[in-house]
């Protein structure tokens, strides 16, 4: 791969003693061309154990593993990002469907739905299984499903309404319960296809083990409507609970918590602008905040892969 201008941000993202580096040109994909890819492939075995991450277990110990498999790619633009995003996403989708017969993926809100758009393009949109997917949401707002403000009308706008997946398989939030209920009917839903085989188990954990969560990240490193210092990083018990003040508006929201987010086969961290580069250093980086940032508790027992465009990646 010709050296790039993101040759910089290699050597501060990690030391030798805990990484190794894969060019990324050494993956085996025709589809993917290091010219539109110019990135690196960054895995890790084993977070090192910093006194970040060391002060994020006593604080919250809502991570389940510290044997999170970490992988890092970074891409020149928001655009080489969304094709690199559609291949892993249908790569999980065939291994899924054909391990166990389904695909649960979980989204969030915000500017990752539009970076899904290339799913619903050649080749994908032919060669996805997609009556083996079932969609849920990470975080929801408490409004009507019509609402500009509903994650499930983002969501339907910018995806659903473009590829096949059967209607029943789309697990939505209940938008006529107040917040409380929608939050308990929700989980309800979940156990319900935990039951129904749909769902894993985790054998970790004992919470829902989805296939892959893709989430997106606030400039504040919030991740679903879990925030910087609210009590609700510290739920150990429910799958799905509710904020009634949440700082970025709507007030009102439902979201999955950490033992549900940590149990997952597959996160995908995608963060793309300049006003996520801080909060991106602080969490793969060395960047430093007083308190540990919702983000940096993202710690899945499978692996974790952060799809970052060359601004959210500018401070590493
Ligand atoms: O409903 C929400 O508000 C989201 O689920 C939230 O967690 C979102 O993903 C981040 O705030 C990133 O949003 P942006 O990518 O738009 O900044």
């Amino acid at each position: 791969m010709a050296s790039s201008s993101f040759q910089p941000f290699y050597t501060p993202l990690f030391t030798p003693t805990h990484t190794s580096l894969i060019p990324f040109s050494s993956r085996s994909s025709s589809s993917w061309s290091p010219y539109t890819i110019r990135s690196i492939h960054t895995s890790i075995s084993l977070i090192a154990p910093t006194k970040k991450v060391n002060c994020f277990k006593t604080k919250a110990s809502t991570s389940p593993s510290m044997a999170t498999k970490k992988t890092i790619q970074l891409f020149d633009s928001e655009q080489t990002l969304s094709v690199s995003l559609a291949k892993y996403t249908a790569d999980l989708s065939d291994k899924f469907a054909q391990q166990k017969g389904s695909f649960t993926v979980v989204v969030s809100g915000g500017s990752l739905v539009k970076s899904l758009r290339k799913l619903a393009e050649t080749p994908y949109i032919e060669s996805i299984d997609w009556s083996k997917w079932h969609m849920f949401w990470v975080d929801e707002r408490v409004v009507p499903k019509d609402h500009p403000d509903s994650n499930y009308l983002l969501a339907f706008d910018g995806f659903l309404s473009k590829v096949p997946i059967p209607t029943e398989n789309i697990h939505a939030i209940n938008d006529t319960l107040s917040a409380e209920a929608a939050a308990d009917d929700y989980e309800a839903q979940i156990r319900h296809l935990v039951k129904n085989g749909v769902i894993n188990v985790s054998e970790t954990s004992g919470f829902p083990k989805f296939d892959l969560m893709l989430l997106g990240m606030g400039p504040d490193g919030h991740v679903a409507s879990l925030f910087p210092g609210h009590a609700l990083l510290e739920e150990k018990n429910k799958l799905v609970t509710f904020i009634k003040e949440s700082p970025k508006p709507p007030p009102e929201r439902i979201t999955f918590t950490f033992p549900v987010i940590n149990s997952s086969a597959n996160i995908a961290m995608v963060v793309a602008g300049a006003g996520k580069a801080h909060p991106v250093h602080v969490a793969i980086g060395d960047g430093q905040e007083p308190e540990v940032l919702p983000v940096q508790m993202v710690a899945p027992e499978g692996q974790l892969t952060w799809f970052l465009d060359k601004d959210a990646a500018s401070k590493l």
